[in-house]
């Protein structure tokens, strides 16, 4: 048994098949790992997620904030953007199941026989695995509840909701934990965020640092994969680290990675023009 890990698929559904050709995946034995972003952007959102989700016996995924996104327009159509790709999901037979099916995920997976956790965006510098499970959880108990699910995604969007505090309650410690989860790139010493810059390690505003690069970070030496960051193009020198969103939506290429011997594989976009 071979278990991969993609990056960012984001409807690139084509790219996806070819990587899994490409290794000869097995749907009986492998296993398939996605670091969220499954939707948006890209061409195939609904055929990317009806794949995965007749899978779903042999994947395993984390919530990404397209991901995010895509549950929040399924209940509520006004919050739709003019660039978004899904809404054939949308509107499609499948979308109840298909959403009720995101609900049930995590934001945060960690797999204990090869200690490998996987996230979206990243773990918080300050954050330990514990903490990191435990307020993933959060998020998904509001996702999950009929009752809270509605709350959560009308307070969900937002960017000041940068700075993490314990005392934080309610909607604002649920906003917080899905932005340092699902969007963080950059974070200063005392572990604030921010949401302008997109582009690569060098951009980082003043006081500004890679997540990964903060000092004495909490999960520093343990095996993380993660996606989001489109502009890092698989790079982040950081140990432990694996950065596997290679923006195959913007025009590059989709990448995987064997979550045991690190080997990785990549194909390049083929329906995307470059930005
Ligand atoms: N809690 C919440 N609060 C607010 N919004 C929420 C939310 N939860 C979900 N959302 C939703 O999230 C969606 C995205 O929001 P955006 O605000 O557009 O977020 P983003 O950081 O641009 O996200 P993305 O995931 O697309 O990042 P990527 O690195 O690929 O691309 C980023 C940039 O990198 C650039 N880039 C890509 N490849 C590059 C390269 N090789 N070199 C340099 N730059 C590159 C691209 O030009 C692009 O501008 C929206 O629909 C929003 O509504």
């Amino acid at each position: 048994m071979t278990v991969y890990a993609v990056g960012d698929i984001q409807g690139c559904y084509d790219e996806l098949q070819t990587l899994l050709t490409k290794v000869a995946f097995n749907a009986e034995k492998d296993e398939l790992w996605c670091v969220g972003d499954l939707v948006n952007r890209g061409p195939k959102s609904l055929e990317t997620l009806l794949f995965l989700y007749e899978m779903r016996h042999c994947v395993k995924l984390v919530l990404g904030n397209h991901d995010l996104h895509l549950i929040a327009c399924f209940y509520d159509h006004d919050r739709l953007k003019k660039h978004d790709t899904i809404q054939d999901i949308i509107h499609s037979k499948q979308g109840t199941t298909l959403i009720n099916w995101l609900r049930q995920q995590p934001l945060v997976y960690f797999d204990p026989v090869r200690c490998i956790a996987m996230v979206h965006a990243g773990i918080p510098p300050l954050w330990t695995l514990e903490d990191s499970l435990m307020r993933s959880a959060e998020v998904e108990k509001a996702l999950q509840s009929d009752k809270e699910i509605g709350k959560f995604l009308k307070n969900m969007y937002s960017n000041d909701a940068v700075n993490w505090h314990e005392s934080l309650k309610g909607q604002e410690r649920l906003r917080v934990i899905t932005n340092y989860l699902t969007r963080m790139r950059f974070c200063k010493l005392d572990g604030t965020i921010e949401f302008n810059s997109k582009e690569g390690i060098d951009s980082a505003p003043s006081g500004y640092m890679p997540w990964f690069e903060v000092p004495h970070r909490k999960m520093e030496g343990q095996d993380i994969l993660f996606g989001h960051w489109a502009a890092l193009e698989g790079r982040c020198n950081e140990p432990h680290v694996y950065a596997l969103d290679t923006g195959c939506v913007w025009g590059s290429c989709l990448t995987m990675i064997d979550v045991e011997t690190k080997q990785m594989y990549s194909t390049n976009c083929t329906a995307i023009k470059g930005k």
